[in-house]
């Protein structure tokens, strides 16, 4: 049976995994190093990594027919329907749950309808790290990444739609959580550990 939900009672235990998990918004345009400072969040605070996009482009090389369809809307540089990455994100969640100490989601939310949701089937964040650069930045390093990641989306044509976006989409997410008192903006202009440690000291006045 494994995660298969047949009943309430079964679907809410799922559910009560991970209602009280500790959870924290990775946000940041593409290229900004949201992926590197998680992979030194992992290391220093053995927090579970899950990146949004990640788990979409293992659904892609399953070559499933879903993948197939998300292959398409990822080299478009659009997003990908609310509920599919929700439903991934929130399976990768479940099945961490028993051994994590806090889960980075890292590329999510996208879109303020997308954290509203997230709340909605899963919880609240205590923190969103704001991993802030500039777009000639960005697009420098997305380039540069270009060259070695196989990403089919890191072209300029599609690194332009994927930034217009970000602005468009995913800044007001920063604001609404602004709101709530919960973001940490760190400086990913500066070296790698510069970063690190502003993000660092924002982990760590967590209680
Ligand atoms: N919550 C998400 C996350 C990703 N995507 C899709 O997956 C693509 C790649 O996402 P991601 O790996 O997060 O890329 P970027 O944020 O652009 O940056 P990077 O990998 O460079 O962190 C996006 O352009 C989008 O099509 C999405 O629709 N919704
Ligand atoms: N110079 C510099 N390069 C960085 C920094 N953070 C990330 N990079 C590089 O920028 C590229 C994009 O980083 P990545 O972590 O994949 O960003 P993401 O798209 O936000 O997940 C990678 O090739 C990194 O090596 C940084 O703080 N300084
Ligand atoms: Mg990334």
């Amino acid at each position: 049976m494994g995660n298969t939900c047949t009943t309430d009672s079964i679907s809410i235990s799922r559910d009560d995994k991970i209602k009280d998990a500790k959870i924290i918004f990775v946000v940041g345009g593409p290229g900004s190093g949201k992926g590197t400072q998680c992979e030194k969040i992992v290391a220093k605070y053995g927090y579970t990594h899950l990146s949004s996009g990640d788990l979409l482009r293992i659904e892609v090389a399953s070559g499933s027919d879903r993948g197939k369809q998300l292959q398409a809307i990822m080299q478009k540089g659009e997003l990908v329907p609310l509920d599919t990455v929700l439903d991934m994100i929130k399976d990768a969640m479940i099945a961490k749950a028993d051994v994590s100490k806090g889960f980075l989601i890292d590329g999510y939310p996208r879109e303020v309808k997308q954290g509203e949701e997230f709340e909605k089937k899963i919880g609240k964040p205590c923190l969103l790290l704001y991993v802030d650069a500039k777009a000639e930045t960005m697009v420098k390093r997305l380039m540069k990444r270009g060259e070695t990641s196989g990403r089919s989306d890191d072209n300029e044509e599609t690194i332009k739609k994927r930034l217009d976006l970000y602005y468009k989409a995913t800044e007001p997410v920063i604001s609404f959580y602004e709101g709530r008192g919960i973001v940490r903006k760190v400086d990913s202009e500066l070296p790698v550990d510069e970063v690190f440690s502003q993000v660092s000291t924002a982990i760590d006045a967590l209680k």
